[in-house]
C-alpha cells in the first residue's frame, strides 16, 4: 500500500442501515456530494472519502496506483459496502468491484469509464501542475466540468469545488494524474459479476455516453443511464437527479 490512509466523513445516516461509500473526482473532495448525501442519508448511512492530498487526506509523496486506492477505500470503509464514484472516484468502483468483489454489494460508475484517456496526456498534466500547480486548471477545468448554465444555476458549489481544485496538493494531484495514465480495466469488465450502473453526464467530454455504455455492457449485470443537463460532475450539477438514480439503482441491492 503506498497511499496514506484516506479521509473519510463521519457516516449520516439511521443507524443499522447499510453503508454507502461515495468517491470524488480527480481535483475535487467530499464538496462533490455535499448536496447529495442529505437525500441518500434517508436510507444509508452514507460517507464520502478524499483523494490524497485533496479535502481532509493528508498528501501522498510516493506512486500509488487506481488499484492502491480501492484498496485503501476497502480498508477504510471495514465491513460490505454499496458504492458510487465519480470519473476517478469510479475508476476507484470499478476496481473495488474486481478487488474487493466479497465486501462490494453493487457500484455505481459515474461520468467515468474503464479507461480514461490517453496516458501521455496525463503525464503532461502531472508536469504541468509540478510545474505551475493546480491553479492553472482551474479556467479549464471549469470548461470541463460544468455543462452549460451549471455554473449559474449552482453558483455556491461551483464556485466551492473550484477551490478545492486550487487547494489540492500539487504533488498529490500529479499522482493522481499518472495513477490514471496506468488505469485500464477494459478487458476485465467480463469478470465483474456485482450489479454496476454506469451513469453519463449528457454535456460529458470526458467521459462521454460511449464510455458508461462500455461498461454497461462489458460487465455481466450493467446498465446505463444518462444524467441531463449535466456533463462531468453531476453530483453538483443534479444533485436532486443524481440521488434519484441512486435510489433506484441501490433500492433492491441492499
Ligand atoms: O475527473 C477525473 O477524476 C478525471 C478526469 C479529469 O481529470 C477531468 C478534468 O478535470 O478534466
Amino acid at each position: 500500500m503506498t497511499v496514506p490512509a484516506l479521509a473519510f466523513t463521519v457516516p449520516q445516516g439511521p443507524a443499522g442501515a447499510p453503508l454507502l461509500v461515495l468517491g470524488p473526482s480527480l481535483g475535487t473532495s467530499t464538496l462533490l456530494w455535499q448536496d447529495v448525501m442529505p437525500e441518500l442519508a434517508t436510507d444509508y448511512r452514507v460517507t464520502a472519502w478524499d483523494l490524497p492530498g485533496h479535502g481532509q487526506s493528508p498528501a501522498a509523496t510516493a506512486a500509488f496506483s487506481v488499484a492502491d486506492l480501492a484498496d485503501a477505500v476497502a480498508e477504510g470503509a471495514g465491513e460490505p459496502f454499496l458504492y458510487a464514484g465519480v470519473s476517478l472516484g469510479g475508476a476507484v468502483g470499478l476496481t473495488l468491484a474486481l478487488r474487493h468483489s466479497e465486501q462490494v454489494r453493487a457500484a455505481a460508475i459515474v461520468a467515468s469509464g474503464a479507461k480514461l484517456g490517453e496516458p501521455g496526456p496525463w503525464h503532461e498534466r502531472a508536469a504541468q501542475v509540478r510545474a505551475q500547480s493546480t491553479s492553472t486548471l482551474i479556467v479549464p477545468s471549469a470548461q470541463r466540468w460544468f455543462a452549460p448554465g451549471s455554473i449559474a444555476r449552482r453558483p455556491e458549489i461551483t464556485g466551492r469545488l473550484l477551490h478545492a481544485l486550487q487547494d489540492a496538493d500539487d504533488e498529490s494531484y500529479a499522482l493522481c494524474c499518472e495513477a490514471l495514465a496506468a488505469y485500464n480495466v477494459r478487458d476485465q469488465l467480463r469478470d465483474i459479476r456485482m450489479p454496476v450502473l454506469a451513469a453519463w453526464g449528457q454535456h460529458d467530454a470526458v467521459a462521454p455516453e460511449a464510455k458508461a455504455t462500455e461498461i454497461a455492457e462489458g460487465v455481466r449485470d450493467g446498465r446505463a443511464v444518462v444524467i441531463s443537463d449535466a456533463a462531468h460532475l453531476p453530483p453538483a450539477e443534479q444533485p436532486v437527479a443524481m440521488a434519484s438514480v441512486l435510489h433506484e439503482f441501490f433500492a433492491s441491492r441492499k
